[in-house]
């Protein structure tokens, strides 16, 4: 399947990256094109990709157009590439953040089938989620040839559109905050003594293995947290102070944002 990418920004970059560490994609058949030619010719080279001049080229090379542009450029993109979306069964699949289906049917061919998806930039170590919902024109085949191919680059989630925006800014923002949380470890860390470097390291392993825990031994987080604190130690006097600065408030305040659209 060729994959073409409209758009190629942090996201799109990070979804190729993901799609070439995985060995199962020849990298000649994802095309790519985007605003800035500086940015997005110098990408194909370096990892072999094939660079075309226009949107217009890509549909029409493509069997899947990844539409992975900003929500404000959907319109003019959509424009130009409407009519050449419905020659030869092509795939229109979306990461807009909060694009409906609808929407992305009422600017393109009613036949289209589209997927929506919300990715996250975890894709790029193949240790994304990928959340989608499709319209009625997805067949079984589409439903396969997509499935199987997003899959290398992590989990495929598959949800009823209605869930998309609550759960995409669970899925999709939620690696941002994370960096936030292991980045304030580590700088506090390097005031006790500790490298910056060596700080990332032990933070990133060791949020990893806890997350690692949560879904592998599907408990709850908060049995989880039991059990690290030992009594009188320091674990629970740590905890204790997050809770008195107003960590879940924040969190509540933080996820509040993301579903203020
Ligand atoms: N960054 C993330 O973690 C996530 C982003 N998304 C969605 O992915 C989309 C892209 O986000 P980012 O990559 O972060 O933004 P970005 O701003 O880094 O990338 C957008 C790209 O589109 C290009 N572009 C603009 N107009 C164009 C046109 N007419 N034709 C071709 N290319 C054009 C820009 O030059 C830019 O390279 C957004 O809709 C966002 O909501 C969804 C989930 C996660
Ligand atoms: O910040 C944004 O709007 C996009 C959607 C999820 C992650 N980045």
């Amino acid at each position: 399947m060729k994959i073409g990418f409209i758009g190629v920004g942090s996201m799109a970059k990070a979804m190729i990256k993901g799609f070439v560490n995985s060995k199962n994609i020849n990298s000649n058949d994802i095309l790519i094109h985007s605003k800035h030619s500086n940015n997005y010719v110098n990408f194909a080279k370096e990892y072999g990709l094939t660079a075309v001049s226009t949107n217009e080229e890509l549909v029409k090379n493509s069997d899947c157009i990844v539409l992975a542009v900003n929500p404000i450029q959907v319109i003019d993109v959509l424009k130009d590439i409407r009519e050449l979306l419905s020659v030869d069964n092509k795939i229109l699949l979306s990461i807009v953040w909060n694009y409906s289906l609808n929407r992305l049917e009422e600017l393109t061919d009613y036949d289209l089938p589209i997927f929506r998806t919300v990715p996250n930039v975890n894709v790029e170590v193949n240790a994304g989620s990928l959340l989608y919902a499709y319209n009625e024109n997805v067949s079984e085949e589409n439903l396969n040839d997509i499935v199987s191919n997003f899959k290398l680059l992590g989990e495929m989630i598959n949800l009823t559109e209605n869930k998309l925006n609550t759960a995409g800014a669970l899925v999709g923002c939620t690696p941002a905050y994370a960096y936030l949380f292991a980045d304030a470890f580590s700088r506090i860390a390097v005031k006790y003594g500790l490298s910056k470097s060596e700080s990332n390291k032990m933070i990133a392993q060791s949020v990893k293995g806890s997350m690692d825990m949560i879904s592998k031994s599907n408990s709850n987080p908060t049995d989880l947290m039991d059990e690290v604190c030992s009594p009188g130690g320091s674990t629970i006097k740590g905890l204790l102070a997050l809770k008195e600065n107003g960590f879940e408030k924040a969190i509540d305040k933080c996820f509040d944002a993301t579903q203020d659209n």
